[in-house]
């Protein structure tokens, strides 16, 4: 029987830590690696990404934007990519961001979670904006095949706390509560995670959410060119680091392209983490490189 995605999580980050190299190809990181904006290039990026973090993070999170943005031929970049992320057996995060009305959003299942298809990938992020009950064919899915989802819950970015903390309780904590529903009782941790950032002001707690007792994974975005660092991580998520991925795009990829220097990047990054979040593995103290903002 296949395992479950949070137990296959969860052996991930025992095994490589808690860092999840983000592969977003922006424009302007192709030109500063000297490749070409095509999907060539993406393609050159994202090969190389894999090789250099292979063996340095538990997980991969390609941004599906920047391959969308290639159009039909980004996408075949894309499916190469996950399809190369598992060959070096990492486990894949698809920042895809998809929600709809609950018929619509089976079809978006198929083609990110169903066995066998091109573009399926371990895990996906997906919008509760339609409401959390039109994701549940995703997260029928997703359960079905191993798979896991990251419902957005307090994001990144400050303009998110517009929408996610207007309601008492608020948005953020209904999406929070309907995920521990759906997680109670999974062990090491649940299928379905929270994405929360690591930017945040105050810890989750302090806002009326309760990811400590939810026993679900959370995605912590905003580590490295948004601002945040491994210690605002370890205070935000306080109580529950073991179930704290990070993902880190820009703060990694700014080293390219030198294959060596991305897997310094990587191991730095993991490094910090393990020592700031407690035991995991990496090679502590050494500093992290200049990223762009
Ligand atoms: O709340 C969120 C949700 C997703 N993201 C995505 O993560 C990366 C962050 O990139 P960095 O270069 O590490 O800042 C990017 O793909 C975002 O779309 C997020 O930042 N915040």
């Amino acid at each position: 029987m296949t395992q479950h995605f949070g137990t296959r999580l969860a052996a991930a980050m025992a095994a490589a830590g808690p860092l999840c190299v983000g592969i977003d190809p922006h424009a302007h990181l192709l030109a500063s690696w000297g490749l070409p904006d095509t999907p060539e290039g993406v393609r050159r990026f994202s090969l190389t990404v894999l090789d250099a973090v292979a063996g340095h993070c538990a997980a991969v999170k390609p941004q599906a934007a920047f391959y969308e943005r290639h159009g039909a031929a980004g996408l075949a970049v894309l499916e190469e990519t996950l399809a190369a992320a598992r060959e070096r057996g990492l486990l894949t995060v698809l920042d895809v961001k998809r929600g709809d009305i609950g018929s619509t959003m089976g079809a978006y299942a198929e083609a990110y979670l169903g066995e066998g298809r091109p573009l399926a990938a371990d895990s996906i992020t997906v919008s509760p904006y339609l409401g959390y009950g039109s994701l549940r064919p995703a997260l029928d899915l997703a359960r079905r095949t191993g798979r896991g989802l990251w419902v957005l819950g307090l994001t990144s970015n400050p303009e998110g706390r517009d929408v996610q903390l207007v309601g008492e309780p608020t948005v953020a904590a209904r999406v929070v509560a309907a995920v521990a529903e759906d997680v109670r009782g999974m062990a090491p941790f649940g299928d379905v995670g929270l994405v929360v950032g690591a930017t945040l002001p105050r810890p989750p707690e302090e806002m009326g959410v309760d990811l400590v007792g939810c026993g679900a994974p959370v995605l912590a975005p905003g580590v490295g060119a948004q601002g945040a660092g491994p210690q605002d991580v370890a205070r935000t998520f306080a109580g529950m680091t073991e179930r704290v991925l990070v993902p880190i795009s820009r703060g990694v990829l700014a080293a390219g392209p030198d294959q060596d220097a991305l897997t310094e990047s990587a191991r730095r990054w993991s490094g910090e983490l393990a020592e700031a979040l407690g035991g995991r593995p990496g090679p502590p103290g050494l500093a992290r490189p200049t990223v762009t903002r």
